[in-house]
């Protein structure tokens, strides 16, 4: 099947903490020629301030409105990749999915996750592996919610994982543009 140059659609990329949804993203994007937005990156533009502090001032229910408030002012076409809560919530997939956008769940296993995440200071939520994984076993049925389901290949690198989705989502994604 011949590839098409674009998708005609925005991509959100979702997944638990340490998926590759930032890394792989801007890669992603630049396959799918379209912009690449972090929303992490977008609010903590927008208020001077690290998600890590944003955490500790205001609580985790002021950072998930703020979310979803930055979702929606976000109206240009682009490969987003989500902070790894915001899909949970059913505000963002109700958005996502009003905009005709396409939400992609980068499936790496848990160990993986655990290995890129472990004490990560910038990353709040950040705790014991225990933890994590009770976390990351609540969130996966809604992760699953996703239109596609991405499981990157073992040892792949972002570049590679990028180059791969971008040409499974040119060919496959109906509503491509030709
Ligand atoms: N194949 C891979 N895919 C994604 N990330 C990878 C991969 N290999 C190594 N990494 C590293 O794992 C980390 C993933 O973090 P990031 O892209 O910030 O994930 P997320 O935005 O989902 O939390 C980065 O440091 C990245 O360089
Ligand atoms: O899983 C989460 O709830 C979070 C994930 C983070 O993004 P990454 O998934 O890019 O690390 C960031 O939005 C915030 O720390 C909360
Ligand atoms: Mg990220």
């Amino acid at each position: 099947m011949q590839g098409n140059p674009s998708l005609n659609k925005a991509v959100y990329l979702t997944g638990f903490m340490g998926a590759g949804k930032t890394s792989v993203g801007i890669c992603l994007a630049t396959h799918l020629a379209l912009p690449f937005v972090d929303l992490d990156a977008r609010i903590e533009a927008a208020e001077q301030c690290s998600i890590a502090s944003l955490f500790s001032a205001h609580g985790e229910p002021w950072f998930r409105a703020l979310e979803v408030r930055t979702l929606q002012a976000l109206t240009t076409p682009a490969v987003v990749a989500l902070g790894g809560g915001a899909f949970i919530q059913e505000p963002i997939r109700a958005l996502i999915a009003s905009r005709g956008g396409l939400s992609v769940f980068l499936d790496p296993p848990f160990s993986v996750l655990y290995a890129r995440i472990a004490g990560d200071p910038n990353r709040p939520l950040s705790r014991s592996r225990t933890q994590l994984e009770t976390l990351y076993q609540s969130r996966l049925p809604v992760y699953r919610l996703a239109d596609v389901v991405w499981v990157p290949g073992e040892a792949e690198t972002p570049a590679v994982t990028g180059a791969r989705l971008a040409a499974v989502l040119k060919c496959c994604v109906r509503g491509s543009a030709d």
